[in-house]
């Protein structure tokens, strides 16, 4: 495997958008389209024009729009589907039909001799309009293999270009795809593509031993995200092949966890912090075990042949119950806050205390706890925050207007924003913005307690210009007035820390 060169099939666009109650609209559709080609896979499949109609303008779209990556259609082996992606204008068609005989007998009703003259007949017809082709025998790991061969052989005499062998329902064992993609690989001249779910979580696994196996190419979808319990994952696909085989790939890994932030964005599933290599705690230590080896060497507890920086992420020391001493202090030192070895035990002690009690310890709740032990620093916090108003309503663009002192002087600013807290947070931002370069870089709400009178506590992260970040908390029953007073806290503190 070491520099084997490895393409990548993106179809985030596609099986990505059968997540349930996932739908992209063509604005996000290009927009993402955009991201995955700079971030380098190989192949776009943009979606499956036959489906609707906006599914049709964003294939088109997304085939006109002169990407790096090659664009392609999804299409049954009905001249119908074809001509769609013929109509949207895509490099390559990718063409199915189940194999299975549970699926064929089932769900499209036809004998093996009839589905292997529909496969073939739709082969000719992208060729004969000089496309580029892959043909898909849908279920293939439940397909009688001497069957499978023979669907296969038959698109491959009428001229396919590419064979994608799929794991529909995600059950083979890592062992089996092995097995069937070497045999399929001595059977066959064309290159092999691979497309896995993840039914028992073994998409990742099963994609890389198809390749090592000799397929040249696996499908991923941004997040894993897919029908039922997905696909495989792109990210853990690729880095995967990158860190711990040592084959390439054309991805520009550092735009990984930007792209995914993206699709989280767009299509509402959210990141599970755990997730590997693009969740928030991928590279992120709580242990005081861990969190000194990794302040002296980051290697003593990250895996060190895939860092933060290789994906675009960023290492974070989190400090809760499990925290240490090296991790406080580190965390204070870096807020210039210097304590004896008594008063860090000290602090060490309400740390735990507060973490004991199921509290998320923020940056704030540190340095407000250090000042109770060493004393609070001379004069006021930069910001008094005088007056929050927020218009907002169906029929009005959210507006709000905040006043605060700034070191003792009055100062007004207002914004706008999709909604009240975002409104009011750029409000705070604009007039920060007057004095300091300060900006948002996390943000969490939360509903405490129940009911429509529930307490949101908000936790808010801000960054200076020189990367450092705060973080701090706010409880309110007014989420605008949690979220602003959140925001004001951290500022105060990255300012006068
Ligand atoms: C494993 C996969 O991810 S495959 C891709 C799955 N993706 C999707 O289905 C998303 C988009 N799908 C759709 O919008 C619709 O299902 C459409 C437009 C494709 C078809 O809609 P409808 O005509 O209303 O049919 P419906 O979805 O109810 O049933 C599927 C039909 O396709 C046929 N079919 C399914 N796969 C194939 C195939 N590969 N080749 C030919 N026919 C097929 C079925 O036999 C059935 O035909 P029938 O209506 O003659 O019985
Ligand atoms: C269209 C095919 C490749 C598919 O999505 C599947 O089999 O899961």
């Amino acid at each position: 495997m070491r520099n084997r060169k490895i393409s990548i099939f993106d179809t985030t666009l596609r099986d990505g958008e059968q997540t349930p109650g996932v739908s992209l609209t063509p604005e996000q559709k290009i927009e993402i389209a955009h991201q995955l080609s700079k971030l380098g896979v190989d192949t776009i499949e943009a979606g499956f024009p036959i489906a609707s109609a906006g599914d049709m303008e964003s294939v088109r779209n997304i085939a006109n729009a002169g990407l790096t990556s090659e664009v392609c259609g999804l299409a049954r082996v009905l001249t119908k589907d074809l001509d769609t992606c013929i109509d949207a204008g895509v490099g390559m068609i990718h063409t199915f039909v189940s194999t299975s005989d549970i699926q064929r007998i089932h769900t499209i009703k036809k004998s093996r001799e009839e589905v292997v003259e529909m496969s073939v007949n739709a082969v000719q017809y992208i060729k004969d309009h000089g496309m580029r082709c892959m043909f898909s025998a849908m279920d293939a790991t439940r397909t009688d293999l001497d069957y499978l061969i023979e669907v296969y052989k038959a698109v491959e005499d009428a001229g396919c270009d590419i064979i994608n062998v799929p794991d529909t329902v995600g059950i083979i064992a890592p062992s089996g795809m092995y097995r069937l993609i070497s045999k399929l690989d001595k059977e066959m001249n064309i290159p092999i593509d691979t497309h896995c779910h993840n039914d028992f979580g073994l998409a990742v696994a099963n994609s890389l031993m198809a390749i090592e196996a000799g397929a040249s190419q696996a499908q991923v979808t941004v997040n894993g995200l897919g029908e039922r319990a997905g696909n495989a994952d792109l990210a853990e696909t690729v880095m995967s092949l990158h860190s711990i085989y040592g084959a390439k790939t054309n991805i520009n890994t550092e735009y990984i966890v930007e792209t995914a932030r993206m699709v989280e964005r767009y299509t509402g599933v959210q990141i599970p912090p755990h997730m590997p290599i693009v969740g928030e705690n991928a590279f992120a230590h709580e242990s005081g075990i861990h969190t000194h080896g990794v302040l002296e060497n980051s290697d003593t507890f990250e895996p060190g042949i895939m860092t933060p920086e290789m994906v675009g992420h960023t290492r974070r020391i989190v400090l809760g119950k499990h925290a240490g001493k090296h991790a406080v202090l580190r965390s204070l030192q870096s807020a210039n806050i210097n304590p004896t070895d008594a008063q860090l035990d000290a602090i060490i002690k309400k740390v735990k205390m507060l973490a004991d009690k199921g509290k998320r310890i923020t940056d704030a709740d540190l340095y407000t706890i250090a000042f109770d032990i060493l004393g609070r620093p001379e004069g006021m916090p930069p910001i008094d925050l005088k007056e929050v108003s927020v218009m907002t309503g169906n029929i009005t663009t959210s507006t709000a207007v905040v006043k605060a002192l700034f070191n003792g002087k009055e100062c007004v600013a207002s914004n706008v924003g999709v909604g009240p807290v975002d409104a009011a947070l750029k409000a705070v931002e604009t007039l920060i913005g007057q004095h300091a370069k300060v900006t948002i870089h996390d943000f969490r709400i939360e509903a405490v307690t129940g009911g429509s009178d529930a307490l949101a506590e908000v936790v808010i992260g801000v960054q200076n210009d020189k990367g450092r970040i705060v973080t701090a908390r706010a409880a309110n029953v007014d989420i605008v007035l949690a979220s602003v007073e959140a925001l004001v806290t951290a500022i105060n503190m990255l300012l006068k820390t």
